[in-house]
């Protein structure tokens, strides 16, 4: 098993964002995290990356116990993240960028994974372009999950990374997803909003309501599910 959450609270003063959640990711797994609004999800996201620190619960990750372990270790033992906005470090190339996240994430310099890494982005005919002004909304998402990879991640963590983009886009960006997931082994955990995206690529999704995991199947299933389609309609039966 790469990640477990057992009973994992998160709290913020008296509100509680994450209530009592556990699952678990395996090697290679698709999975997709869902729920309203407010739902708990870039919560969970936090605690698992190591922003937000639960105060009930434990978390693994390959044997690891997460508690009180800092940003910068979780990357060194195969967690990855990329953001919904991106964030190129500025006055830097694209190259650059993914240099600085691969130290981050490994200590080491590997230009054969950079070069890869452009490879599988289509990044490569940028490499040396200035990467906070020279790029396209999608080139600039495929650069943040481009910096995820080069950390060496285990499991890929995708925070909304396809908000903004129209259907075309959406397509061609889930491709080089799941083109990163073969050539390089990772499991992708993936918020999103889009429900058909979702369905077309997720093996399995979890479901987040009022900081509850209130479902854990295969779309079919849990798109099905009565709480599931209240939680999305506010009570009202779809
Ligand atoms: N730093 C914080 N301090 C206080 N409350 C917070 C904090 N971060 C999140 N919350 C609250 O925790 C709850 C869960 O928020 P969270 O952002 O995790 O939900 P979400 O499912 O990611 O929502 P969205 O889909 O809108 O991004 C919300 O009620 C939110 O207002």
């Amino acid at each position: 098993m790469l990640l477990t959450l057992d009973h994992v609270t998160v709290a913020f003063g008296g509100l509680v964002a994450v209530s009592d959640v556990s699952f678990s990711v395996s090697e290679h797994e698709v999975l997709g995290l869902v729920g309203p609004n407010g739902a708990g999800k870039t919560t969970l996201f936090n605690a698992i990356s190591g922003l937000a620190r639960p105060s009930k619960g434990k978390m693994t990750f390959c044997g690891h116990d997460l508690t009180g372990i800092p940003i910068h270790k979780r990357a060194r033992i195969g967690i990855g993240r990329a953001f919904q906005v991106p964030q190129p470090m500025h006055e830097l190339t694209v190259r650059e960028n993914l240099i600085v996240a691969q130290h981050f994430g490994t200590g080491h310099s590997n230009p054969g994974k950079i070069d890869e890494i452009l490879d599988l982005t289509r990044l490569g005919h940028k490499a040396n372009r200035d990467a906070a002004s020279s790029l396209a909304l999608t080139e600039q998402k495929a650069l943040e999950v481009g910096k995820a990879l080069a950390t060496n991640p285990r499991m890929l963590m995708l925070d909304e990374v396809l908000a903004g983009l129209e259907t075309n886009g959406k397509r061609a960006f889930m491709q080089t997803l799941d083109d990163a997931r073969q050539r390089f082994g990772v499991a992708l955990l993936m918020v999103e909003h889009d429900i058909e995206t979702i369905s077309n690529t997720c093996q399995r999704v979890l479901v987040l309501n009022f900081g509850k995991l209130i479902a854990d199947g295969s779309p079919e299933e849990v798109f099905r599910n009565p709480e599931v389609i209240r939680s999305y309609t506010g009570g009202e039966t779809a």
